[in-house]
């Protein structure tokens, strides 16, 4: 299937972005039970990401969300033991998780040292391949989320997917190990391209200036995701660039007018 061109949104700031992200990922995860009984969402870290996991949290709207009909999967992880803080699973259950009635059957963190696999990063991502695989029954081969919610790197990397890393060219696996991300912690667990564009909607998120140059990016077609991976990462039907003012700012004009005040 070709993957889906991006639509541009813009905030005025980042406070305003998270909600409008919020707002229309509720929106997402009702739609979605009302077609198929259930929803299927990926996570992601960072700043804006778990914001807009905040903001879902304390939306007059949240509990229009079967929670109980929801799976939620991650994009990447930080290799650290189950709790520590700079786990992207510990930012989302403290932001949403922990505040909405989500099954715990249905909550698939990616894995931490000290699992059945040791301390391998390498054993973790096959784990939760083998976990994707279990999921999705033998015809699907993995999950399809309704929402794969990515932030952007400023060097446009999304999920633990970075510029040139041997990650970010893998097309068969499902998740691999990093153990040399150029952003830290090193060692990190991430979804594959094949993955990320088996998403019914990719939502890349990005606030502040310095990301400016990422988004711009992120919207050239011929760079090819190994290289600009913000540019590879496309949902099936349907792919938004969700950015708030300064970080459209190296966008074309037409996309700079503000989508609401
Ligand atoms: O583990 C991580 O750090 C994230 O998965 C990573 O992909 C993040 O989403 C981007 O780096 C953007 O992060 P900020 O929104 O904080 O800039």
């Amino acid at each position: 299937m070709t993957p889906s061109d991006a639509s541009v949104r813009v905030h005025a700031d980042a406070e305003l972005l998270a909600k409008s992200v919020a707002a229309r990922l509720i929106t997402r995860l009702v739609d979605a039970q009302a077609e198929r009984g259930s929803a299927c969402v990926a996570l992601t870290g960072g700043g804006i990401g778990t914001a807009v996991l905040r903001e879902v949290a304390t939306a007059p709207a949240r509990d229009a969300v079967d929670w109980r009909r929801l799976d939620v999967w991650w994009s990447d992880e930080r290799f650290l033991p189950t709790g520590d803080a700079e786990r992207n699973e510990t930012a989302a259950r403290s932001a949403l998780l922990d505040h909405v009635n989500v099954d715990p059957e249905r909550v698939h963190p990616m894995p931490a040292p000290g699992g059945s696999y040791g301390d391998d990063p390498a054993g973790g991502a096959q784990r939760y391949a083998s976990a994707l695989r279990e999921a999705a029954g033998e015809s699907a081969g993995f999950p399809r989320f309704d929402v794969c919610l990515l932030g952007v790197g400023p060097d446009a990397h999304v999920a633990s997917l970075f510029p040139d890393h041997s990650a970010s060219r893998e097309e068969d696996q499902l998740a691999v190990a990093l153990r040399d991300a150029p952003k830290p912690p090193p060692q990190r667990v991430t979804l594959t391209f094949p993955v990320l564009r088996g998403a019914r909607e990719v939502w890349l998120v990005a606030s502040g200036g310095e990301k400016a140059d990422a988004v711009a990016r992120s919207l050239d077609s011929t760079a090819g995701g190994a290289h600009v991976p913000a540019a590879g990462a496309r949902g099936s039907e349907r792919t938004l660039l969700l950015v708030d003012r300064p970080a459209a700012r190296k966008l074309p004009p037409a996309f700079t007018a503000p989508s609401v005040a």
